[in-house]
């Protein structure tokens, strides 16, 4: 069970679990299917567009081409390797401290997101940025999910009476933009000086998501077609919005899929010991898969783990559309409204990725389907369109565009904590609480506490 985004209030909502029903609507009818609802985001946050939030047209394209090509290119992913080198050492570190002082016992969330985060902050602003302006920002990040629990209406779309009877979390959520922007804007000017100086380089080897950002010039022609043509460079306001978005993005998702993979390797010591052997032998215990496909070709046992690890709990709990009367009536669905509104679709993922009809033993951490021979041969993170057995990552125009860059860094983080620590249950402890936790993104409603003994490294 889970609370359903809010709709508007003439709007009809339905849910989808069945794989053939989103690929229809995801795939046979991408450009119906290819909007967002309006979020219900505080309002400051809707003043700007996020990738996430942007109608399909002319200014999503530019906004996601710039994403895409500039940033998470394949061929980037590569120049990327050594700050995740320095993101996993971080982590390492930090984890023999915590078992070396702590008992043995570990809870690996905190550390995981200061590390992936901390990486996260390189990528989107390049170096220079102070340890407690990335730490800020993370705890902007961490508030703002952790408050648009469940239904978000409960706040943004809300009667006054809500806001009054909730009224501290209101102000805390309501005033996020403006935190944010006070954090972010000077690091964004600091920036900008250091290009000038460096003749638009920014002193690092690494051209960072804002730089990007700072270049770009997105259509403005607002539906004027006397305006076609002409472009315009970002606002400030798009520019938070847009690096907020990044910073979650890139890092909530991530963490939440390492932290429930880790549970199924604790809870399934025989596929902890496989994935171990894989990495070892393999890499002989050194270097890390720059690149998805690297992750396939030379460690698929670690890609298959993931792929389970991703169908049992997506880290991004639903894809939603919003679709006009008359798309969703061409498209055959029973919820086109008779009075004309738009309809609300929410794809539950997590159903989808365990629907008997496409999987044996849905509810079965059974990384081995996914390899040659297996059920899964040949499914990968993001569906072809012919067939939807699972959709991690989300299907049709609007799919996630870090699916490369998240199965990697998901992959070089699991490898290193696997090759470095045996993961075991606590002595205290007879078994992992595997309930969902679903905000913006689906966390481990108990965050994982594991013992974790060093291994002996392979030189
Ligand atoms: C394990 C990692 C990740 C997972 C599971 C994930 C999952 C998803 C899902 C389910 C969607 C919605 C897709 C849909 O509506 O069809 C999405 C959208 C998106 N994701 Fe990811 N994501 C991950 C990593 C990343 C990374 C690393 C970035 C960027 C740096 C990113 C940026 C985005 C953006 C910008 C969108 C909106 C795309 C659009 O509307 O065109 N994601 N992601």
């Amino acid at each position: 069970r889970h609370s359903r985004p809010a709709a508007t209030p003439t709007q009809r909502t339905t849910v989808v679990t069945d794989p053939d029903v989103a690929r229809l609507m995801l795939s046979d009818h991408a450009d119906s299917f290819s909007n967002r609802p309006t979020a219900q985001y505080p309002k400051d946050f809707s003043e700007s567009h996020s990738i996430t939030s942007v109608p399909y047209g002319p200014k999503w394209r530019a906004l996601r081409g710039n994403l895409t090509a500039d940033i998470l290119h394949p061929t980037r992913l590569g120049l990327l390797v050594p700050l995740r080198q320095e993101a996993v050492d971080a982590l390492i570190a930090r984890l023999s401290t915590q078992q070396a002082t702590g008992g043995e016992v570990v809870v690996v969330r905190d550390s995981l997101h200061a590390a992936v985060f901390a990486m996260t902050v390189r990528m989107c602003f390049g170096d220079g940025v102070g340890e407690r302006c990335v730490r800020a920002m993370e705890r902007e990040v961490i508030q703002f999910i952790s408050t648009f629990v469940g239904d978000s209406a409960l706040l943004a779309g809300s009667s006054r009476m809500t806001r009054l009877l909730h009224w501290r979390r209101w102000l805390r959520y309501s005033g996020t933009f403006s935190r944010v922007s006070k954090i972010i804007l000077p690091v964004i000017t600091a920036r900008q000086q250091r290009r000038r100086c460096t003749n638009g380089g920014g002193g690092t080897g690494i051209r960072s998501y804002v730089d990007s950002l700072l270049d770009l010039r997105i259509p403005d022609n607002h539906g004027d077609d006397a305006m076609a043509g002409s472009k315009r460079p970002l606002t400030d306001k798009e520019i938070v919005r847009l690096v907020f978005e990044f910073l979650g993005a890139n890092t909530e998702s991530t963490v939440s899929c390492v932290e429930w993979t880790l549970a199924y390797l604790v809870i399934h010591p025989e596929a902890q010991k496989k994935l171990h052997h894989e990495i070892t032998s393999v890499q002989h215990g050194k270097g890390m898969p720059a690149s998805e496909e690297r992750l396939h070709h030379r460690l698929p046992y670690l890609r298959a783990v993931i792929l389970e690890s991703l169908r049992l709990h997506a880290p991004v709990p639903v894809i939603m559309r919003d679709v006009g009367a008359d798309d969703a009536a061409v498209c055959g669905t029973p919820a086109a409204s008779a009075d004309g509104a738009p309809v609300l679709f929410v794809a539950d993922i997590r159903e989808i990725g365990r629907n008997r009809k496409a999987w044996t033993d849905p509810d079965e951490f059974c990384p081995e389907r996914f390899l040659a021979g297996g059920e899964a041969e040949g499914v990968g993170p993001v569906p072809g369109p012919k067939e939807i057995r699972m959709v991690p990552f989300g299907a049709g125009r609007r799919y996630c565009p870090g699916v490369g860059l998240g199965m990697v860094h998901v992959g070089c983080f699991l490898a290193a904590l696997v090759r470095v620590f045996e993961w075991a249950l606590p002595a205290d402890c007879d078994g992992v609480d595997l309930t969902e936790f679903r905000a913006l993104f689906t966390l481990m409603k108990t965050p994982l506490r594991a013992r974790i003994t060093p291994r002996a490294l392979a030189m």
